[in-house]
């Protein structure tokens, strides 16, 4: 296949071009870069590490993309991408789009929590929210990939919630990020000499990944009325953990537990479950992996659940490729390393 990639200098566009580079599946992957942009520019001139990879970064042109190509990833920024889509959703292009703009299924929530212009309703009706193990039953082309949070988040969650285990309105959430879940670009919380050996936590109760994680939730169980979410910053280059609280409907065993677990995500090729032996960030560092482990304390009557995620595997690219290859009904673990890289 030919695929192309627009945000290609970008940190999830690095990560996109190296598996999609390694994938059996593709056969080339066009660069695109800034609408009128300089026609000059070279991945390895921009991205040092790729510095064998001597590949035109063209200027972005939705008919061009459309007749070389036959499938677009998008690793541009969140109210940015929403003007750059409407030539590839009306011709029905494939797209999967790593950016917030059309995961939201109403534009005044997605207005309330980006501080964006949202997309048009009629654009953002074609677009499949793909949280690769939960597949959505609406079809479509336009896979809105999910947010790095979010996946960390819910994969965590799904299990109780859908089996309907626990009391609804006790989901408190406490996830942290290293720094490139920020992108590329610096900002004055991705500076060495804030950071380092620090602790930040940031959007308390505005996080944009709040509405996404509640569309979801909502979706397997309409009664979750809210859900207590905070991000902290955290001094460490790739990866997510949502540490999870929340109280059982009823008093549960651990092997009762342990089972719900294992009844989703046994045959889940990037999940690892892992009981009651809580994962750690590094343990999934490089890989498309989500670890979760879990603990029951009946002391206080609390389930803790524990999701770790690389964020630009699992978070962003990773999880691309995944849908990539369910759109492509291609194999489920093509082009994705089976290993993190450790130690
Ligand atoms: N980082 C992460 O962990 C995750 C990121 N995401 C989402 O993925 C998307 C990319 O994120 P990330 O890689 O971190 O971002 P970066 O800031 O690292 O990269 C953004 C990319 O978009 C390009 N770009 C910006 N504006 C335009 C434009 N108008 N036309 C064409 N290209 C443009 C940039 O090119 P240039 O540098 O030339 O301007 C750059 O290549 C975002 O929507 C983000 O929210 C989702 C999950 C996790
Ligand atoms: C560490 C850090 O700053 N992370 C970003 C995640 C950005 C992102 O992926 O945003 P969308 O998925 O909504 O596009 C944040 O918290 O906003």
């Amino acid at each position: 296949m030919h695929v192309a990639i627009l945000g290609a200098t970008g940190y999830s566009g690095n990560v996109l071009y190296n598996l999609l580079s390694q994938h059996p599946n593709v056969e080339t992957i066009n660069l695109y870069g800034h609408e009128g942009g300089k026609s000059s520019r070279f991945l390895d001139n921009e991205v040092p590490a790729f510095f064998s990879a001597h590949i035109a970064i063209l200027p972005f042109d939705p008919k061009e993309i459309m007749a070389n190509n036959d499938l677009l990833f998008c690793a541009t920024p969140a109210g940015i991408t929403k003007d750059l889509m409407e030539p590839f959703i009306s011709a029905d292009f494939p797209v999967i789009d790593l950016s917030g703009d059309f995961r939201l299924t109403d534009p005044a929530t997605y207005e309330k929590w980006y501080h964006k212009e949202a997309a048009p309703v009629d654009l953002l009706e074609k677009a499949v929210y793909g949280l690769a193990e939960f597949p959505e039953e609406k079809a479509g082309k336009y896979i809105a990939n999910p947010g790095c949070y979010a996946t960390a988040t819910l994969l965590g969650l799904a299990p109780l919630v859908i089996k309907h285990m626990i009391q609804k309105d006790s989901i408190i959430v406490d996830a942290k990020s290293g720094v490139s879940g920020s992108g590329r670009k610096l900002s004055s919380s991705s500076q060495y000499n804030f950071i380092n050996e620090n602790v930040w936590l940031y959007k308390m109760n505005k996080h944009q990944h709040i509405p996404e994680i509640m569309q979801k939730l909502n979706e397997w169980d309409s009664h979750i009325p809210a859900i207590q979410f905070s991000t902290t910053l955290i001094p460490v280059t790739r990866g997510i953990m949502a540490t999870i609280y929340l109280k059982p409907l009823k008093k549960y065993t651990n092997e009762q537990l342990l089972e719900c677990f294992h009844q989703f995500y046994d045959d889940a090729p990037f999940i690892r479950f892992r009981e009651n032996d809580l994962p750690t960030i590094k343990e999934v560092t490089g890989s498309n992996f989500c670890d979760i482990g879990i603990n029951y304390n009946p002391i206080t009557n609390t389930i803790t659940i524990v999701s770790v995620i690389d964020n630009l595997m699992k978070g962003a690219a990773g999880q691309a490729i995944q849908n990539f290859n369910i759109l492509c009904s291609l194999e489920p673990t093509s082009g994705l390393p089976q290993l993190p890289v450790f130690p």
